[in-house]
């Protein structure tokens, strides 16, 4: 069964109960301090659980001068009553050894007596015992669906009480105490049902009245009641209530109200005079009794408090949680039908919807039509030019409910123009299959013919907006039209810029030959390679992106040089000497993997940059193999002595470069499908994969390795992704 139908059943068992279950609740955790405060008087005897009736009934008989009846309640405290040597009546607690008399009952506190009336039958009587009773029951099946949901959520029984990831307050201290509480409140909720079957008889309790065989009755052996076998065997704390006899006629007997059982017993002989089991409805009343009040155990008793005080948390925290989620819906202003912009989310608790809002947001102001919708409601969109999925992953790596038949209504629904897309994964690092479904939706868009990859796809470790602002970064690169991610979602100061020292430029001859720059950072603040250096050309708020390679100390950029290109223009210009304003963001999901047993990296053109930084810092020599692209080999010319002298000192294992326009005419592509046993060794040896350069490449090599997993390894590529297996950063 989905997460969806145990999450729509508990909510909906909670908002049907929930006025009645806080009631009840409130006056449960009032009545458990009932058995408590009886239990603090002082009527029970330390001896209670070894007398047995040889012991304590001769000697109340001597003390007390005539006794009708013996109680023991649930605090153990044993009641008599009779009348004193006066004749007058006497209702007391006694110590039963030693027949002292020790107190006497008080009626319940008006307090407790309004709080039981108001917990069993909301002062409505038999109506109001129904609702209460319906109440537990529902209180059984909302157990039951959360039980689920925590096995669900943790991924397996096996992994009920492993660590719970924080959301949120709400929704931590929903699963952690409701995992904590889970067996109070089941068992509240279970003997509530039952008492309220019991209560209106739909439970067969009828007693076996005794059979006693007048006719056979013995007057002999005449025994003192000390020596009755029944009463040696059978000890106080069994006992729940005894009859004496009435008058000394040998017809007249004791009556025991056991626990279990009922017996009678002859007064003069102690014979056994029948003897008859209770029903099992009878047994699981009392058990439920016991359970249900807490009467038996004021340890126990407090638990309940406790686990009714969380009832009532959790009420307030599921529908804080359920508010959450809602206060995400989507408005539109434009259909799907005339929109140009298609944002689409999968959210399970609504976070991502917030960032897929700015975006949408932003898009409106900006005067373009946009339209926010769910991953489960896509269909054609005949206008959409750009299409923007926003996703985060749940469960096994699985899609959030409202994305669950995405994969389906895809294939179902191809759109009749090239539609751009983008994929913006949210996830956590604390499980293992990071952002999975969004590398899914990913690799199933681009299989789409109509599908134009706009931006590589981007990752949201713990909703960073950091990272989201990465990814808005980028797209706005590409669309030209501006993104900015709003200070109170980035909730961070505007960015400081470095002061950075060019150090050399190569610069090229050819507007769309490559060239490397070389920067130094006044303070060295922590640059590793593969993160990216931000530049705004113009001073303004207009920011450039480039990878970085560390080389001795510097900052290395490869840089293609774009006729009329804002940023690549801006570079080639820098000479020597020159400062200039940037800054370093940090780009953790691409740094090379130092603790990986064995390193690919794959690129084409200046994707090549960020991997000349990590193999001059693979001072470790972790096996490290580079396929890099290049049009012609003048391209790899200002990258071969390097790589030579790499490969010499071990910190590069092999290199192989493919030429797209001379020779062979290959592409890296074809390089990975000639050592695709290696690649499916690497990856099945826990080895890592970098792919960085362009999009178009990097769509290839995907669906490449998506052979390959599947025909090498039986397992998709989105597998590898999402543990990390597979790192990419292309343009
Ligand atoms: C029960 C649960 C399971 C999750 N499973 C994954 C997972 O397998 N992989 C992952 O990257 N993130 C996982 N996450 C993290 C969420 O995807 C992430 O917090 C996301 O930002 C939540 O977005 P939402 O609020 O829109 O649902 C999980 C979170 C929860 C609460």
């Amino acid at each position: 069964m989905t997460i969806s139908v145990w999450r729509y059943s508990h909510l909906a068992l909670a908002v049907s109960s929930f006025l009645l279950l806080a009631l009840a609740s409130i006056t449960g955790v009032i009545l458990a301090f009932e058995p408590v405060s009886q239990k603090m008087q002082p009527y029970r005897v330390d001896t209670f659980s070894e007398l047995t009736l040889a012991q304590t009934l001769p000697v109340l008989k001597k003390n007390i001068a005539e006794i009708s009846e013996l109680s023991v309640d649930a605090n153990q405290f044993v009641l008599v009553k009779g009348s004193d040597e006066n004749g007058k009546n006497l209702t007391a607690y006694v110590d039963p050894q030693t027949g002292k008399i020790l107190g006497e009952p008080t009626e319940q506190s008006e307090f407790f007596q309004w709080a039981t009336a108001l917990h069993r039958s909301l002062f409505l009587k038999e109506i109001g015992r129904f609702f209460i009773g319906l109440t537990a029951f529902l209180l059984l099946l909302i157990t039951v669906s959360g039980t689920m949901l925590i096995i669900q959520r943790q991924r397996g029984l096996k992994r009920f009480f492993t660590r719970i990831v924080r959301d949120n307050f709400a929704q931590y201290y929903h699963v952690v105490l409701g995992r904590l509480s889970l067996i109070p409140i089941f068992v509240i909720a279970l003997s509530g049902t039952y008492l309220s079957l019991e209560r209106f008889g739909l439970v067969n309790t009828e007693k076996i009245s005794p059979r006693v065989n007048f006719d056979a009755i013995q007057s002999k052996p005449q025994r003192q009641l000390a020596d009755f076998a029944v009463f040696n065997d059978i000890r106080l704390s069994e006992v729940q209530r005894i009859e004496f006899p009435f008058s000394d006629d040998v017809e007249d007997y004791y009556t025991l109200k056991l626990k279990d059982r009922e017996l009678t017993v002859n007064q003069i002989t102690g014979d056994i005079l029948s003897d008859d089991r209770y029903p099992t409805a009878v047994l699981l009343t009392n058990l439920s009794l016991d359970l249900h009040t807490g009467r038996a155990n004021a340890l126990w008793a407090i638990i309940l408090a406790v686990a009714a005080g969380n009832i009532l948390f959790f009420i307030y925290s599921g529908f804080a949680i359920t508010w959450k989620r809602r206060a995400n819906r989507v408005r539109n202003n434009y259909s799907a039908d005339e929109s140009r912009f298609i944002i689409l989310v999968g959210s399970e608790n609504g976070s991502t919807f917030r960032f897929a809002q700015l975006i949408h947001q932003q898009l409106l102001n900006q005067g373009e039509k946009s339209f926010l919708t769910e991953f489960n409601k896509y269909t054609v969109f005949p206008k959409a030019e750009h299409l923007i999925a926003l996703t985060a992953t749940y469960g096994l790596g699985d899609a959030p409910t409202n994305a669950r038949r995405f994969a389906t209504l895809v294939e179902q629904y191809p759109q009749p123009q090239p539609v751009r897309y983008s994929v913006l994964g949210f996830g956590s690092h604390a499980y293992p299959d990071f952002c999975k479904f969004a590398f899914e939706v990913n690799q199933l868009l681009s299989r789409q013919s109509w599908a134009v990859p706009l931006v590589d796809i981007h990752t949201v470790n713990d909703k960073s907006p950091e990272e989201f602002g990465l990814w808005a970064e980028a797209w706005s690169q590409q669309t030209k039209l501006p993104m900015s991610v709003s200070s109170d979602l980035l909730k961070t100061p505007p960015p400081k810029l470095d002061t950075l020292t060019v150090t050399d430029n190569t610069r090229t001859a050819q507007p769309d030959g490559t060239f490397l720059v070389r920067l130094r950072a006044n303070r060295r603040n922590g640059v590793t390679s593969g993160d990216l250096l931000a530049i705004y050309p113009a001073n303004d708020h207009r920011e450039r992106l480039y990878s970085i390679g560390v080389l001795d100390h510097e900052l290395q950029l490869s840089v293609r040089l774009h006729p009329g290109g804002f940023g690549s223009g801006f570079l080639h210009e820098l000479t020597p000497g020159q400062t200039i304003q940037a800054r370093v963001v940090s780009n953790n999901h691409f740094h090379f993997p130092q603790k990986a047993p064995e390193v690919v990296m794959i690129a084409n053109g200046t994707g090549i940059a960020p991997f000349l930084g990590m193999i001059s810092e693979n001072k470790q020599q972790i096996p490290c193999h580079l396929y890099c692209g290049f049009r012609q080999r003048a391209s790899f010319t200002m990258y071969r002595e390097f790589l030579e002298a790499s490969q010499s000192a071990q910190q590069l294992t092999t290199l192989h470069v493919a030429y797209s326009r001379e020779g062979d005419k290959q592409y890296v592509s074809n390089l990975l499908t000639r050592d695709a046993d290696f690649i499916a060794n690497v990856l099945a040896m826990n080895g890592v994969l970098m792919i960085c350069g362009s999009l178009g490449m990097q769509k290839d090599v995907l669906e490449l390795l998506e052979t390959i997993c599947q025909t090498k390894l039986g397992k998709s590529v989105s597998d590898y992704q999402s543990h990390s297996q597979i790192l990419m950063d292309c343009y």
